[in-house]
């Protein structure tokens, strides 16, 4: 059956490590444009999964199709330290054999996008953390992705950073549409971003709660709503609500 260009299906796929049973078979779809978060504890298959579905580890069983191209951003920036930044975001497009000149132009278009522009020429190591995983996602973004999968993107960073990350990401999904799979252990970074949660236990990994999160956008950590379905995740995660306030 024909998959709709950025869309993900997981058909049943599942991950053993030895005697370790990581994932137990697994389905769910995502539909072209969806924003969705993969939300669980440490060590419950979050990564494994999200590099399943990149083709990047193989499954011990089922499939998944991913219709598009996808690109994956991960915690760790990954950015070559000797390359200049827009010489490490035309790296893709290198390998593509694309022009010098039309690489330069994406490449600028790209970190335009990221508000990095006037850091072309700077090294890795002379930017800030923030800057630097700003640069990885323009690395991703210069592909034009239809898909994009972030593996605890922004994980590394400050609480400021994180929250500016987090904006600056809405905005670009809000703009381009494009469908995004983020693994995430924060509740709270779930509930700014996603249209859709998936909740992964542990032992072995499978799928506890899929629910759409259907908050009005600038979202409200405040509010009933955002409140009410927080508690519901931490429940869903096994964890003893009574002990939290039911607000950030
Ligand atoms: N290459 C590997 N070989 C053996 N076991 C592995 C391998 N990769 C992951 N595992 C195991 O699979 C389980 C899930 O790991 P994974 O990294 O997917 O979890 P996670 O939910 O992403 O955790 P975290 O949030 O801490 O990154 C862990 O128990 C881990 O030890």
């Amino acid at each position: 059956m024909e998959v709709p260009r950025g869309s993900i299906r997981v058909e049943g796929i599942s991950k053993v490590y030895g005697d370790l049973n990581v994932l137990e078979p697994l389905s769910f779809s995502v539909q072209p444009g969806q924003l969705v978060a993969l939300l669980g504890p440490s060590g419950c298959g979050k990564s494994t999964l999200l590099s399943m579905v990149a083709g990047l580890t193989p499954a011990s069983g089922g499939r998944c199709r991913l219709s598009g191209r996808t690109m994956m951003v991960f915690q760790q920036d990954g950015l070559l330290p000797w390359r200049r930044i827009r010489k490490n975001v035309e790296l893709g497009l290198e390998y593509r054999g694309l022009p010098r000149k039309e690489r330069s132009t994406r490449a600028a278009q790209a970190l335009t996008r990221v508000g990095l522009t006037g850091f072309e020429s700077y090294f890795p190591g002379q930017l800030s953390g923030g800057m630097r995983q700003r640069a990885a996602l323009a690395r991703a973004l210069v592909m034009d992705p239809d898909i994009l999968l972030m593996d605890e993107p922004f994980g590394a960073l400050d609480a400021i950073t994180r929250m500016r990350m987090q904006q600056d990401l809405l905005t670009l999904w809000e703009e381009e549409g494009k469908t995004i799979l983020l693994v995430t252990h924060d509740v709270d970074e779930a509930l700014i971003l996603a249209d859709r949660i998936l909740v992964l236990a542990p032992r072995p990994g499978r799928i506890t709660l899929d629910t759409p999160v259907l908050l009005d956008r600038p979202r409200e950590p405040g509010s009933g709503a955002y409140a009410e379905l927080r508690h519901q995740l931490l429940s869903a995660l096994g964890l003893r609500t009574e002990h939290w306030a039911p607000s950030i």
